[in-house]
């Protein structure tokens, strides 16, 4: 096994869920049986804790516990795919502004804070593995004081993130641990680098849309007829029932593949003038589910996605 570095003494980290790496058996275990191959816990960004992956191509990811969000996801050669905004905050006070923060129980507005808790409060890591040399780390958010006060309810979220040379790939599964049923919606509200005006999609041509330009509170139906869309100004669109696979050109030379299996939504977003200072260097490209996901107690729902270079 090649080496790893474990830091025990992170502070804000939750050693007791980090103990339940595979065959860790306590905070001073030795470094063999720590984090697997190509799985590091660092302290990133304002000290909070974050899990950095390694492929042996040499490709990167980073993960803060933070919101489980995936904030860096660099090809060989350190170029970053996925885009931070220079006004993220990496103290708690917000989510952070960039990579895949979760939107759950809710997308959007609603009965709860705009796009829900999970991207604002602290998962923990439950496993590491190496699968055929390449990292995969899982991570869990339960419910806990601070979510009941705003949805009453008892859940479980898996989140597992692989990397491999040319893809990182994600897989959430939501489980209902309560005695009551309940149902949510649910996002990855992906950040990627891009170059605004060279940035495009396909693969949404026939899509019905919900167009969030001019209110999002109602948005205006009607359907894409373009092959390829672009992002010329202010967008906020979701469509429904996308494709399980879309083609983002990020304009810097970049084809990403997008695949996905049971976010049957896509969301583009893109706020133009109402964020001067970095709308020029990102496109957002979601996955989600905007239609009510529904669990009785004790069931599960399951979504992978696929981000990869062509
Ligand atoms: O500013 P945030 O809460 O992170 O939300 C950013 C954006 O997320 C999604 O793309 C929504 O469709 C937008 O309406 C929203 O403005």
């Amino acid at each position: 096994m090649a080496s790893v570095s474990i830091p025990l003494s992170l502070p804000h980290l939750n050693l007791r869920r980090v103990n339940r790496f595979s065959g860790m058996a306590s905070a001073s275990a030795n470094r063999a049986t720590g984090p697997s191959a190509g799985v590091k816990i660092t302290e990133g960004v304002g000290n909070l804790p974050r899990v950095v992956l390694t492929s042996p191509h040499g490709s990167e990811a980073e993960i803060y516990l933070y919101g489980g969000c995936l904030t860096s996801w660099k090809l060989p050669g350190g170029k970053d795919l996925l885009f931070v905004r220079p006004d993220a905050v990496f103290d708690k006070k917000k989510p952070i502004s960039g990579g895949l923060p979760h939107c759950f129980p809710q997308f959007g507005p609603g009965a709860i804070q705009q796009h829900g808790f999970a991207r604002n409060m602290d998962w923990s890591v439950v496993n590491s593995e190496n699968v055929e040399g390449d990292p995969v780390v899982t991570f869990e958010l339960k419910d806990e004081p601070y979510s009941r006060a705003m949805w009453d309810f008892g859940f479980q979220a898996l989140y597992k993130v692989m990397l491999n040379s040319k893809s990182v790939s994600t897989e959430l599964k939501i489980t209902n641990t309560d005695s009551k049923p309940f149902s949510f919606t649910t996002a990855l509200h992906t950040y990627f680098s891009a170059a605004v005006t060279g940035a495009s999609v396909k693969g949404l041509k026939g899509c019905k849309t919900l167009n969030k330009d001019p209110d999002p509170k109602n948005p205006l139906e009607g359907q894409e007829e373009r092959d390829v869309v672009t992002f010329p100004g202010f967008i906020d669109c979701i469509y429904l029932d996308a494709p399980a696979e879309l083609h983002l050109d990020n304009g810097l030379g970049d084809v990403i593949t997008i695949k996905n299996s049971n976010w049957t939504d896509t969301v583009l977003w893109n706020p133009h003038l109402q964020i001067e200072a970095c709308y020029k260097d990102f496109v957002c490209v979601e996955n989600a589910k905007i239609g009510r996901v529904h669990l009785e107690p004790s069931e599960s729902w399951v979504a992978t996605q696929q981000l990869s270079l062509s």
